[in-house]
């Protein structure tokens, strides 16, 4: 009795507990599994949250300093970790950087143990005010410090394949660029110096001005003159609206002022210096358009050695010649072909590759040469250009993409021969009396196809110093 007793009394209970909660009626550890999968899923949603908040906050930041008149570019961000940003560097056993489409793993603790090695004696350097090096100045991290607002997300201009870029405002009010390299950890002061010195020397007006330093610790610095009105890929792939406000004659001048200052970078300076990333991110413009080419001599500057300057020789896809691309053999007929891609590029208001774009205009180059060669050249014209381009005007400017990009790299004219290609009002038209040695017995059909007089008016390679004057 008393067990069928305690067995009803039990069996009621159990009744009750079934009535008020029937998820008790399932297995003590099913409950605990359940519950422990609901915590983790809820885990992985907040985890989740805050990783797209802060890649979203990064994106933001990228394009917070283009004023509303400046269009934004969208670009992928390729660097898979952050390697420049904090100015106090975080060990980091190795690091993977994505650029230009190639990978490469660099040995971060060795590079920042070498330069330990040989900056022991700059980390001692205390002097807080900037010196005057003849060419420019030699900052303080603390001036740059404060003219960033202490490197702040809010100062960051962009970001590129040497480093973040920062926007300063010195003490004495004038704003600069300040470009944080990431490279910077295997260079001793000196070394540094006198590369940073060559470079400091060029002057251009289509050269963005290198106005000083920074070198202390480990850090690494260039600050730069400010140009503020965004770089060429942003005004000819942002959205501008259904005009451009780069006309067919600001394009042109735009042309003529890279190709003077790398005809300058080539031919007007002793060692001359092979840019090696002509593209139109690296075109800055001012607010009158003219265009300042940035980043020449970096590659020099960083070292050959170092795994970033192999990732840098390589240039970026879609600019970079076929010969180049294959050898690494690299001369100034690189950047003559890079320039072409680049000109086609001014010229179509398409980037030189878009897998986004029908298969046969996915590279800018090849859809190019086939409608040259089909005669289409007008459909070429960025359909954001109001007002077209005369027949003449662009001709001349077709003919020196195909020139640009001949294959044959001894074919491609000098950016001094360039100069004047672009600017001269009757080129490709005028009867022209070549050297025979220029003469091309195999022109390209689709060089043909743009004209078929002859192609250039074009003096020869040995520049006489009034020619060098010609592109100052
Ligand atoms: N002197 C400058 N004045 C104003 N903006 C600048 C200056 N130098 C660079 N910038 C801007 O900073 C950003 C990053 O430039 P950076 O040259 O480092 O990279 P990038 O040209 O985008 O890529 P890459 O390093 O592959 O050439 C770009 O938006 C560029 O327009």
């Amino acid at each position: 009795m008393s067990v069928s007793g305690d067995n009803g009394s039990s069996n009621s209970l159990q009744q009750k507990l079934n009535s008020k909660i029937p998820f008790l009626s399932l297995k003590l550890y099913v409950l605990i599994a359940i519950l422990l999968t609901c915590v983790a899923f809820v885990s992985f949603l907040i985890c989740l949250c805050l990783c797209m908040n802060k890649n979203s906050r990064k994106r933001k930041m990228r394009v917070k300093h283009s004023s509303g008149l400046i269009p934004l570019v969208s670009k992928e961000i390729v660097e898979i970790k952050d390697l420049g940003r904090n100015v106090n560097f975080e060990k980091q056993e190795s690091k993977v950087e994505k650029l230009g489409g190639e990978i490469v793993v660099v040995n971060v603790e060795a590079e920042q143990k070498k330069s330990e090695e040989e900056s022991d004696d700059l980390s001692t350097k205390s002097s807080d005010v900037s010196v005057d090096v003849g060419w420019g100045r030699w900052y303080s991290l603390r001036e740059l410090d404060m003219a960033t607002h202490g490197f702040a997300e809010e100062s960051v201009i962009g970001e590129g394949g040497y480093g973040v870029v920062y926007r300063g405002v010195l003490q004495d009010g004038s704003v600069v660029a300040v470009k944080n390299l990431l490279n910077n950890k295997g260079q001793a002061e000196k070394e540094f110096k006198v590369e940073v010195e060559a470079i400091g020397k060029v002057r251009h007006k289509n050269l963005v001005g290198l106005i000083g330093y920074c070198a202390e610790g480990a850090q690494r610095m260039l600050v730069y003159e400010y140009v503020d009105n965004g770089n060429l890929e942003q005004w000819l792939h942002g959205d501008v609206g259904a005009v451009s406000p780069l006309t067919w004659d600001i394009r042109m001048k735009i042309a003529i002022g890279t190709a003077k200052a790398l005809a300058y970078l080539h031919e007007g300076l002793e060692p001359k210096v092979v840019h090696r990333d002509v593209k139109s991110s690296n075109i800055l413009l001012d607010r009158k358009w003219n265009p300042k080419v940035s980043d020449f001599g970096l590659a020099k500057l960083l070292g050959s050695e170092a795994s970033y300057v192999t990732t840098r020789v390589m240039g970026t896809f879609g600019y970079v010649s076929p010969e180049y691309a294959s050898t690494g053999m690299l001369n100034e007929g690189s950047d003559v072909y890079s320039f072409g891609v680049l000109l086609m590029e001014i010229v179509t208001g398409k980037s030189p590759i878009d897998y986004s774009r029908p298969a046969g205009e996915m590279n800018l180059v090849d859809w190019f040469k086939g409608m040259v060669a089909s005669r289409r050249g007008e459909e070429l014209v960025d359909p954001l250009i109001e007002v077209p381009p005369s027949p003449r005007s662009l001709k001349r400017a077709l003919l020196v993409c195909l020139r640009c990009i001949d294959l044959d790299a001894h074919k491609r004219p000098k950016m001094g021969q360039i100069v004047h290609m672009l600017e001269a009002d009757d080129f490709p038209f005028r009867a022209e009396h070549r050297p025979t040695q220029d003469k091309d017995p195999h022109p390209s059909h689709e060089a043909e196809a743009v004209s078929t007089k002859v192609p250039y008016p074009i003096k020869h390679a040995g520049v006489a110093n009034a020619e060098r004057s010609r592109w100052r």
